[in-house]
C-alpha cells in the first residue's frame, strides 16, 4: 500500500476516555497528556465531556472540571495539534460551539445517530461559518446496512462536512462489514471519508485497517485504549502498524508509546481490557458509554449487567436514552423478585 494516503489521526482519549474515568478529567491531566501529544505531532486531538459539548448532567455524568477550562487548557498548549470538539445535537448548542470556537478548537465533529444526520444540519453550517474542520460522525453504524448510511452521509456530505466517519460505537462491526460499507461510502462520497472504532470484540485494529484499504483516511484511536467500553483502536500500536505498513501518519512512534506508558496509564482507574462486559457490548451491540451506567445499575438492583446490557442491545436503545439502563435494571430485578 502507498505511503501518500494522507492519514490523519484524531485522538480521542480526552473525550472518549472521558466515559471511562467517570469524566473526572482535571486541568493538569488535559494540559500534560494534550503537551506530550502536540510533542509527539498528533494531527488532532478531541477534547469535551465524553458526550460532547454541555454533556455534563446527571443523565450523563458531571464533569469534575468545566469543559471548557479542559479545552482552553489543551488550546494553550498545542502549537501544532489542533483541538477538536465533539457535540451532539440537543445535547450540546450552537452557543456551546461558539464558545469553543472562540477558546481555539479548531475542528466541530457534530455526532448523530446513523438514522438521524438531518438533525446536523445547523451545528455543520454553523461550525463551517465558524471557520472550523467539520466532521459528520455517524454514530452506531452497526445498526444500518450499507446503503442507509451511505444515505445519511451524503446528507451531512450536503451540509458541508469536509469528512464523514462511520462510528462503531458499539464495536460491533466485524472486518469485512467495515469493508463493505467503507467502500460504498468511498464510491459515493467525495469528501474524506473517517473510521473511529471500539474495541469491545478485538477486531478495533483489524476493523480499522480495513477501513484504510478502503479509502478512509480520517482515523481515530485512543491512547492505550482510554475511550468508553474496552476503549478504542489503540493509537500508539496504531501508529507503529502502519509504519511497518510503511503508511506514513507523522506522529512519532516512541514518543506516543512514552506518552500510553510513563503518562496515561497511571491516570487509569483500572487497565483498560476487554472484560466480560464490555464483551457483551460488542456481542449485543450497545453503546460503549453505557458500560458504567450498566455496571452502577447491576449493582443497585442486583441484577447480571450482562442481561442489561442483552436486553438494551434487544430494545436497540440508542445514545441519549441512559434513563432506560435504570429502568430495564429496575424491570428485570422485579422479574428475578416474582421468579423466586
Ligand atoms: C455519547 C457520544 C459517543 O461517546 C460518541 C462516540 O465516540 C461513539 O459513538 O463511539
Ligand atoms: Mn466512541
Amino acid at each position: 500500500m502507498s505511503n501518500q494516503l494522507d492519514i490523519k489521526l484524531t485522538e480521542v482519549a480526552l473525550r472518549d476516555g472521558s466515559h471511562a474515568i467517570s469524566h473526572q478529567y482535571t486541568v493538569e491531566q488535559v494540559t500534560n497528556i494534550t503537551k506530550a501529544l502536540n510533542e509527539a505531532r498528533v494531527p488532532y486531538i478531541e477534547v469535551t465531556h465524553g458526550d460532547g459539548l454541555g454533556g455534563s448532567s446527571l443523565q450523563y455524568g458531571r464533569s469534575l472540571t468545566d469543559e471548557l477550562k479542559l479545552i482552553e487548557a489543551a488550546v494553550s498548549v498545542a502549537d501544532f495539534s489542533k483541538i477538536a470538539v465533539l457535540l451532539l445535537p440537543g445535547i450540546g448548542t450552537i452557543e456551546n460551539l461558539k464558545e469553543a470556537a472562540n477558546l481555539g478548537a479548531k475542528m466541530a465533529r457534530v455526532a448523530t445517530h446513523v438514522t438521524e444526520a438531518d438533525v446536523s444540519k445547523q451545528h455543520i453550517e454553523t461550525a463551517k461559518e465558524l471557520g472550523m474542520e467539520t466532521v459528520g460522525f455517524l454514530m452506531m453504524s452497526h445498526m444500518v446496512g450499507s446503503e442507509k448510511l451511505v444515505e445519511q452521509a451524503k446528507l451531512m456530505e450536503s451540509y458541508g462536512a469536509d469528512t464523514v466517519y462511520m462510528v462503531d460505537s458499539a464495536g460491533a462491526l466485524l472486518p469485512h462489514e467495515v469493508r463493505e460499507r467503507t467502500r460504498a461510502l468511498k464510491q459515493e462520497l467525495s469528501c474524506h471519508v473517517g473510521f473511529h472504532g471500539h474495541n469491545n470484540l478485538s477486531v478495533a485494529m483489524g476493523n480499522t485497517l480495513a477501513a484504510i484499504e478502503e479509502g478512509a483516511t480520517r482515523i481515530d484511536g485512543s491512547i492505550r485504549c482510554l475511550g468508553a467500553g474496552a476503549g478504542n483502536t489503540q493509537t500508539e500500536v496504531l501508529v507503529a502498524v502502519l509504519e511497518k505498513m510503511g503508511i506514513e501518519t507523522g506522529v512519532d512512534v516512541y514518543k506516543i508509546m512514552d506518552i500510553a506508558e510513563d503518562i496515561v496509564a497511571p491516570i487509569l482507574p483500572k487497565p483498560q481490557e476487554i472484560d466480560r462486559d464490555s464483551l457483551t457490548m460488542g456481542y449485543a451491540g450497545v453503546y460503549s458509554s453505557f458500560l458504567l451506567h450498566a455496571n452502577r445499575a447491576s449493582k443497585k438492583f442486583g441484577v447480571d449487567s450482562r442481561d442489561i446490557l442483552m436486553e438494551l442491545g434487544r430494545r436497540e436503545i440508542v445514545g441519549g436514552q441512559e434513563d432506560m439502563i435504570i429502568d430495564v435494571a429496575a424491570e428485570l430485578a422485579g422479574k428475578e423478585k416474582t421468579a423466586t
